[in-house]
């Protein structure tokens, strides 16, 4: 299949990214609520504020920016700029990596297929996906060109983990938990990490830069440039997340996994780095007992973090059809 990076300009949209008028993105506009933007948490402010905008952001939006996070600008524009020229190599020596064997430390794929009554269109995207720990084993897996791809992600990998732990620490302290509690086998699985590249398209009103999502791991970790594209669930409306200059996105499925997805503009290329921070596959998932109580009993079964992949790899990330099977339905 060919890669949408390998053309320099798309002049018009091909067919097979047309979507069905159901799942285009024309609520862009009507259904975005203006009124309601992402809260921007400022990691430098006093402990306990930081502990309170978290958890308020969380159980309101599952969705925050952060600012002051400590990661250095230098380490996110380096990489960012190793990623864009990665997707600017010609075509022949971007080829080696192309894959769709999803056990690959490396691969360059292209738009995830979406079949529909039969009929399969593709979204407005190519993306890296890579494993990043630990990079000295895993160095020789990632691209060679350009000069300063690999360097530059190992340090973007080792401060972006580091970010999540300090944020996993603040929720656990928010939540009253030991500050510990979700640092070991639940971070056990390392980072993996999506760099997704969205061209101009000619046309963003008939396409779909990425399919309406939860992400499954504990926490993610999303830095969008600034370029506009991400949209978030709020309400059963889509709200745009706003790029803020130097922020990271964090979502996570502690306080609430929330749906979001991309759309294609026709100006500029869009760049998105995202880091999930992934379990053990064999870790047990259930409800903290210390969080249970009579009034709020448990609304899931205990699982392997392996099942619940599965099921979501089924589901295609259905967030309804993946939640239902873990559900404990009430007996009244
Ligand atoms: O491009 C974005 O901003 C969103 C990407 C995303 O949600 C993902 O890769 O899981
Ligand atoms: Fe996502």
């Amino acid at each position: 299949m060919e890669l949408l990076s390998n053309i320099p300009v798309h002049h018009a949209v091909p067919h097979e990214f047309i979507m069905p008028p159901e799942k285009r993105p024309e609520n862009y506009y009507e259904l975005t609520d203006p009124t309601v933007t992402l809260p921007v948490v400022n990691l430098a402010a006093g402990r306990q504020h930081v502990i309170d905008e978290i958890i308020k952001a969380g159980k309101e939006f599952g969705f925050f920016q952060v600012v002051n996070h400590g990661v250095s600008d230098d380490v996110v524009t380096r990489f960012r700029r190793a990623a864009a020229e990665f997707f600017a190599l010609p075509a022949e020596e971007k080829l080696p990596y192309y894959s769709d064997d999803l056990s690959k430390p490396f691969r360059l794929d292209t738009s995830t297929t979406y079949v529909d009554d039969h009929c399969s269109r593709r979204y407005w995207r190519d993306y890296l996906q890579l494993q990043c720990f630990p990079s000295d084993r895993l160095l020789q897996d990632w691209p060679a060109k350009p000069d300063a791809f690999r360097g530059s992600l190992a340090a973007y990998a080792v401060a972006v983990q580091q970010l999540g732990a300090r944020v996993l620490r603040l929720i656990a302290e928010g939540l009253g938990l030991d500050q510990s509690i979700f640092l070991g086998e639940l971070i056990g699985g390392g980072t993996l990490m999506n760099v997704n590249w969205y061209p101009p398209c000619p046309n963003p009103s008939l396409t779909m830069g990425l399919v309406p999502h939860c992400d499954r791991p504990l926490l993610t970790v999303l830095s969008q440039g600034d370029v506009s594209g991400l949209q978030a669930k709020h309400r059963d409306r889509w709200i745009n997340v706003h790029p803020v200059p130097n922020a990271f996105i964090m979502t996570n499925g502690l306080l609430h996994s929330v749906e979001h997805r991309a759309v294609t503009n026709s100006r500029a290329a869009r760049l998105s780095v995202v880091s999930v921070i992934m379990p053990e596959m064999d870790s047990h998932i259930e409800p903290l007992p210390a969080l249970v109580t009579e009034e709020e009993p448990p609304r899931f079964r205990p699982f392997l973090f392996r099942e619940f992949n599965e099921a979501y790899t089924a589901a295609s990330a259905n967030r309804e059809v993946v939640l239902h099977r873990f559900r404990i339905h009430s007996a009244h």
